[in-house]
């Protein structure tokens, strides 16, 4: 466990520690913004609160500022969501405070609806939250699109793209600024598939540090153990918070988030201990696939197991594997330790 004293890393996230919650006044924040109904909510109860998508259909609209902690997990960091109503630029509302901490800056699209106020919202909003906070990642999740064809997508977050580039031109050149100031993401989502948890997971990415020293450990495990593809998920959120170098291929992607629902499921009805979690820290799973591949689950800690899968014909090299995963096991471990060398302490 780890205790946490002042110092230059203050502002920054602290993943994979247990803290006791009132430790840090000052969390940095994942801020939700969008118009009304484009699905913010939604989000948020099916990444974070494991709600079914046809469940959403029955949420509220939420009436106020609705901050939310994620600390269960690997990820610690706080949820805030503004009401499609509120503009968090209102003069009431303390603009200067919601920003300074944030991370990353999420606004979500309706792509089912007339979107163009929702361009014109991203603009304004994207340049006055980057005049309080340059170090803000910002994200465009452009929403619902399982009601689109596979043609129109593209070329909806296409639209979407240059339309928002153009308004963001106009309003830094009248301050002097370049466009390319502002570095924006945009991600095509809907919460029926896999694509929201792919998108929070690129957000998540996006905002740890040492993602290159992990991508860089995966892809050394990959190589000594035959392995095709790797991701470190965390477990309970089933955001993966690194991959190795290799592209995503979302069919593989869905099959590892596949993996974990179905070793989680069938914990938490058969499994034997007291434990009110489905999985600890030795857990482990593995299946055999038709397609001639193995797919593996190993928990690495208490928050985070890597998924990975290889062709079965290298599967009868069990002893390098398991060598090769304690070695990769030790490295996350002391990359996280140094992380946090200013303060630790046993548990
Ligand atoms: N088809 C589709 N519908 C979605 C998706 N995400 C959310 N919805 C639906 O959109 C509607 C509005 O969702 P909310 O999550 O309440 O939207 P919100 O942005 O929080 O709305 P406010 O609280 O009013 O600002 C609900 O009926 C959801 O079921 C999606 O990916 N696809």
């Amino acid at each position: 466990m780890s205790d946490h004293s002042d110092n230059e890393e203050d502002d920054d996230y602290r993943y994979g520690i247990d803290l006791d919650d009132d430790e840090y006044d000052v969390r940095p924040t994942v801020i939700l913004m969008g118009l009304k109904r484009s699905g913010k909510t939604s989000i948020r109860k099916v990444v974070f609160q494991k709600m079914s998508p046809n469940e959403t259909m029955f949420v509220e609209s939420t009436p106020r500022i609705t901050k939310d902690r994620i600390c269960s997990s690997f990820i610690n960091f706080e949820t805030i969501e503004f009401p499609g109503q509120m503009s968090p630029f209102d003069s009431e509302l303390d603009a200067r405070a919601t920003f300074k901490t944030c991370g990353a800056l999420l606004f979500i699209i309706d792509a089912q609806s007339d979107y163009n106020d929702a361009m014109t919202t991203v603009a304004d909003y994207f340049v006055e939250a980057w005049k309080i906070n340059k170090a803000i990642k910002f994200e465009v999740f452009v929403h619902k699109a399982d009601g689109l064809t596979e043609e129109s997508r593209v070329e909806t977050k296409f639209h979407i793209y240059h339309a928002v580039r153009e308004m963001i031109k106009d309003k830094l050149e009248y301050n002097q600024e370049n466009v390319d100031s502002i570095t924006i993401t945009y991600h095509l989502t809907s919460i029926y598939d896999h694509s929201i948890f792919e998108a929070f997971s690129k957000v998540v990415q996006n905002l740890v540090k040492q993602l290159p020293t992990l991508e860089r450990l995966l892809d050394i495990f990959n190589q000594g153990s035959n392995v095709t593809k790797s991701f470190l998920f965390d477990i309970v959120s089933k955001i993966y918070v690194a991959t190795d170098s290799e592209p995503v291929e979302m069919n593989i992607y869905e099959l590892c988030c596949d993996m974990i629902d179905v070793t989680l499921d069938i914990s938490s009805i058969y499994g034997s201990g007291d434990n009110k979690q489905p999985f600890d820290d030795s857990s482990a799973a593995i299946i055999r696939l038709r397609s001639e591949q193995v797919l593996f689950l190993r928990q690495i800690n208490k928050h985070l197991a890597l998924v990975y899968i290889m062709k079965e014909e290298h599967f009868d090299k069990q002893g390098y594997i398991d060598y090769n995963f304690m070695c990769f096991k030790e490295g996350i471990e002391k990359v996280f330790l140094m992380k946090n060398k200013n303060g630790i302490r046993d548990s």
